[in-house]
């Protein structure tokens, strides 16, 4: 699969052990940084990641922060982007199958390395379930990114 991959310092130790987590499991990965712990902006690389998974719907995105609680407020402003905080099993596959979440965000001074592997491992085998409740559920949330179309 193809990722989209960024942290801001908080996460950035995480981010830099799932980004090699995942190239050795054989996804392609683009990391955009941060690449080392000085300060930078979360929604500066929330912006970075959406940009891409946006541009290319094929892509999912994986965003560390602190929590994970900046990073989903930044990600979920841009169209398009559908993103959560999974800090458990459930949601991180769920959030798939029922939303078709397109971000995933995790905190690093929240989970450890190897929970954030198995949760980025269910995020990423996950599939959309295209019933006809979840459509048109995904559907209203597009809906709310254009407020006059409502
Ligand atoms: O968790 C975060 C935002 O929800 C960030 O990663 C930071 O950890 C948080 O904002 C604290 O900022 P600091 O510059 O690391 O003190």
């Amino acid at each position: 699969m193809d990722i989209v991959i960024g942290s801001d310092h908080a996460g950035y130790l995480l981010k830099k052990e799932l980004a090699e987590f995942l190239t050795l499991a054989g996804h392609e990965v683009d990391d955009v940084g941060s690449f080392d712990s000085q300060p930078v902006d979360f929604p500066d690389i929330a912006q970075l990641v959406c940009g891409k998974v946006v541009e290319d719907g094929r892509r999912k995105g994986l965003l560390v922060c602190g929590t994970g609680v900046g990073a989903v407020i930044a990600a979920n402003k841009i169209k398009g982007i559908r993103a959560a905080v999974c800090h458990d099993f459930h949601s991180a596959h769920q959030s798939v199958e029922h939303d078709d979440v397109n971000v995933m965000c995790l905190g690093a001074q929240i989970v450890g390395p190897w929970l954030a592997r198995d949760l980025v491992e269910a995020y990423l085998s996950a599939e959309f379930d295209d019933s006809e409740d979840f459509v048109r559920r995904v559907e209203k949330i597009s809906r709310l990114e254009s407020p006059s179309s409502n």
